[in-house]
């Protein structure tokens, strides 16, 4: 069995409790209540390297990673750093992450929120929702075609943005004809949890123009923001070296700074 597949056997036994607790139709009606979705993709597609700046406690490769007392205190510093979205990862038994932990951050900040989970089935986009999340994440690797396919039609009929998550050029053309907009190459294989940052130059040239392109994990520096910019990368998501620095509001800064410079690739749009 895979890290992946282990992950995705708790999240489904998860989510099978909490809908024992609180039924479909009422958080659908929970989602239906909540105020309307931000808009993440413009938000991403502006000027400059956009940085998403991940709430992370934990992770499977790397056991604890901070003791964030505070997540909207946290996330708070992301947004006056200069981030244009703020990921926060809801898995409890391998990432320490909550629900809970997505209201603190969506009470504390204005700009679009993502809840990173392992996306099993439509009760979790209706429940992100109904949290204030505006864009999710679907992981190609942990769906079928035909699933992936609907959850993404979900996504967009409530109104969110879906960040696809790909590792290979085959994930890539499934996003694509799933119909992706937005799509994140992962560095860290989801088999070996190695970080291979060359993965996204491998990956990126074969998509669109117009798809907003997102290079995941591996980034501890300004020197890998440029990198993954030098390959087409639209924007960056940054967990561990934004949780790890001791100071999360300047190193947030310090990439967005590098990521907004003259010298800085742009994307080819
Ligand atoms: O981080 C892990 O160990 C991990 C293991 C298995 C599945 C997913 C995992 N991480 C999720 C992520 O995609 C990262 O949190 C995100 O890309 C940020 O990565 P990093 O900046 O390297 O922390």
């Amino acid at each position: 069995m895979t890290v992946l597949d282990s992950i995705l056997d708790g999240v489904r036994a998860d989510v099978a409790a909490r809908e024992s607790v609180l039924d479909f139709g009422a958080v659908k009606a929970a989602a239906a209540a909540a105020p309307p979705a931000l808009d993440a993709a413009t938000a991403l597609r502006a000027p400059g390297i956009g940085v998403i700046a991940e709430v992370k406690r934990a992770s499977p490769s790397k056991g604890a990673l901070s003791d964030i007392a505070d997540p909207a205190e946290l996330a708070l510093a992301y947004q006056q750093g200069g981030a244009r979205v703020i990921s926060v990862l809801t898995e409890e038994r391998r990432f320490h992450g909550s629900l809970a932990d997505l209201d603190a951050v969506r009470a504390a900040v204005t700009i679009p929120v993502l809840r990173k989970d392992f996306i099993v089935g439509p009760y979790q986009i209706h429940e992100a929702r109904a949290h204030g999340a505006d864009v999710i994440l679907l992981i190609v690797a942990a769906l079928e075609q035909q699933v992936l396919a609907s959850l993404l039609d979900r996504t967009e009929s409530l109104g969110m943005t879906a960040l696809v998550e790909v590792h290979t050029e085959e994930e890539a053309d499934r996003a694509l004809e799933a119909g992706a907009s937005v799509i994140g190459i992962n560095a860290r294989n989801l088999k070996t949890l190695e970080v291979d940052r060359d993965t996204f130059a491998r990956i990126a040239p074969g998509l669109p123009t117009e798809v907003v392109k997102i290079a995941e994990s591996g980034v501890r520096g300004t020197a890998d923001l440029l990198a993954y910019a030098g390959a087409g990368a639209d924007a960056v998501l940054v967990g561990e070296g934004l949780v790890t620095s001791g100071d999360p509001r300047t190193a947030v800064k310090d990439l967005v700074a590098a990521g907004a410079h003259p010298s800085c690739p742009k994307p080819a749009r």
